[in-house]
């Protein structure tokens, strides 16, 4: 099987029963390789590669593979042990919350200064950092993905959808309190993930970089450069690899490091994805039996998966694996509960679609109308794409998605809360980092054509007449307003 997903992004996988049935259930193991990355997408405000290829170091678990060997040019380690505390925090023994989002380490060795780089995607802290927020999201080609002629779009473009999406976004956010948990929640399990690192006496600091809000990942980097750190390696926060999610993290990464000599020579290991690590899913398999115990029958509970969608266009034409990684790891839950006795019905469905193209289906919403057509009266409803409580928890799934289970006749209702915390979970990322630190390389800079030139004067005029033509009815026209308010917000 395929080891990493981006090396998918060359020639994507799909996920076979064939590719499950060799899953093991107690062994990870971690690769790493160089690989060449193909340009799935180019160069825009001086953010992006724009490299026909790029080099990086990527780790993936591998549960096919079983013992420490070198196939095919893959380096693969054992995973360190692993201990699973479960029903505890890391955060509930007291740590605070610190500026910078970084936990230090007091005793650092000199010649070693171990840095753990958590990646996320950030929220708006107040209700007045909405639109700013949704604009650096939106101006984001690998949320918002032009064609190359139209790239100069991007920003007027991320303005005019973030200013006309804020009202709807602000009524979200105030709903949960006036603001994302997502940075309060992530700072905890930085402080948690030291902890657990402690424990196996590893001693690093961990960052945290978010992509579209405070911190961003320049001010994560600065504090790297400023503690003189020598080995990082790198973690996003997102099981499942996506181009919209770490990839947009690893990028804006890769293209911080490029420009500076220190941070290029800085050995790194991005752990690319990890839903596949026996501590993640049997943290997962925890909170869902432990949920399930809240029904009066368990066992006529249907467990529905609801993942963050992506648009189609993501996965069959730039080849992101996120819908199978997510398949996968429904299957290895499931297993996971099958194992324990568990064997309720389960669904997979994908939410919080933005805009008019077509989205991972089948749609949560339309999912949640048919089952209770279909008379499901009973449904815990498990967020599966991310690790923290955030406004698709809280607000999409606790307030829209219930209110039209019950509209639709289901009775009785459920929700599994986010693994934030977890003691299980974070002692397995601190394993993850571990298992990761013998691989970590430096980030090479690419070697293809760093920026798009445009020498052709005729082609740049064309370009920019174009351009300026589409961005006239695009922008200027008022049916094109109305008729973009109305469809894609
Ligand atoms: C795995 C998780 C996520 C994927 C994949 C993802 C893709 C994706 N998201 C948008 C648009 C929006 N996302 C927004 C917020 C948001 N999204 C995720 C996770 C994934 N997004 C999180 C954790 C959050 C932040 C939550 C918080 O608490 O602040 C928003 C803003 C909120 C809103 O207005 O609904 C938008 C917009 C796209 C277009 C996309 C893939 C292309
Ligand atoms: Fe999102």
């Amino acid at each position: 099987m395929e080891t990493g997903a981006i090396s998918r992004l060359l020639q994507p996988t799909k996920v076979s029963s064939s590719g499950f049935a060799n899953f093991t259930s107690n062994s990870s193991i971690c690769c790493s390789q160089k690989r060449l990355l193909p340009a799935y997408h180019s160069s825009h405000g001086g953010r992006e590669m724009n490299s026909d290829e790029r080099e990086i170091t990527v780790l993936s678990s591998e549960p096919t593979l079983k013992k420490s060997s070198v196939v095919g040019g893959l380096s693969l380690h054992r995973p360190v042990h692993k201990r699973d505390v479960v029903g505890k925090t890391f955060c509930s023994v007291g740590l605070s919350t610190y500026p910078g989002s970084i936990v230090e380490s007091s005793s650092q060795i000199a010649e070693e200064k171990i840095g753990v780089l958590l990646l996320n995607l950030g929220g708006p802290d107040t209700l007045h950092d909405v639109q700013p927020f949704l604009f650096n999201l939106f101006a984001d080609p690998d949320i918002i993905r032009l064609p190359r002629l139209f790239r100069f779009l991007q920003r007027p473009l991320a303005q005019l959808i973030s200013v006309l999406r804020a009202p709807k976004s602000k009524e979200g956010y105030a709903a949960i309190g006036g603001g994302s948990p997502l940075r309060k929640i992530t700072d905890e399990q930085a402080s948690a993930l030291k902890m657990a690192l402690e424990t196996k006496e590893v001693l690093a600091n961990v960052y945290v970089a978010m992509r579209y809000w405070h911190p961003f990942t320049e001010e994560a980097v600065h504090q790297i450069k400023r503690d003189g750190i020598t080995k990082l390696v790198v973690l996003p926060l997102y099981p499942q690899y996506s181009i919209s999610t770490t990839g947009s993290s690893v990028r804006a990464l890769q293209n911080i490091f490029k420009e500076d000599s220190y941070l290029s020579r800085l050995p790194v290991a991005v752990i690319e994805s990890w839903y596949q690590r026996q501590g993640y899913i049997k943290s997962m398999a925890n909170l869902i039996e432990q949920e399930l115990h809240t029904f009066t029958k368990p066992e006529e509970v249907m467990i529905f998966f609801s993942a963050h969608g992506v648009p189609v266009s993501y996965v069959e034409n730039a080849g992101d694996p996120y819908r199978d990684q997510m398949e996968e790891c429904i299957f290895l839950i499931m297993k996971e509960l099958k194992a324990r006795r568990i064997n309720n019905d389960h669904t997979l469905a994908y939410q919080s679609r933005v805009g008019p193209v077509q989205w991972l289906k089948p749609y949560t919403d339309e999912v949640l109308v048919e089952l209770g057509q279909k008379g499901v009266k009973s449904l815990l409803a498990v967020p599966v794409s991310f690790v923290s409580e955030h406004i698709e928890t809280l607000e999409e799934i606790d307030m829209e998605y219930k209110e039209l289970a019950l509209e639709s006749g289901i009775e009785n209702w459920g929700r599994v809360p986010a693994l934030n915390c977890t003691s299980s979970f974070i002692t397995d990322l601190a394993d993850a980092v571990i298992e990761a630190l013998p691989s970590t390389m430096a980030m090479s800079t690419s070697t293809g054509t760093e920026e798009e030139v445009d020498n052709d004067p005729m082609q740049y005029f064309l370009k920019m007449l174009f351009g300026s033509l589409l961005a006239f009815v695009f922008l200027f026209s008022p049916k094109m307003v109305s008729a973009f308010k109305k469809n894609v917000l």
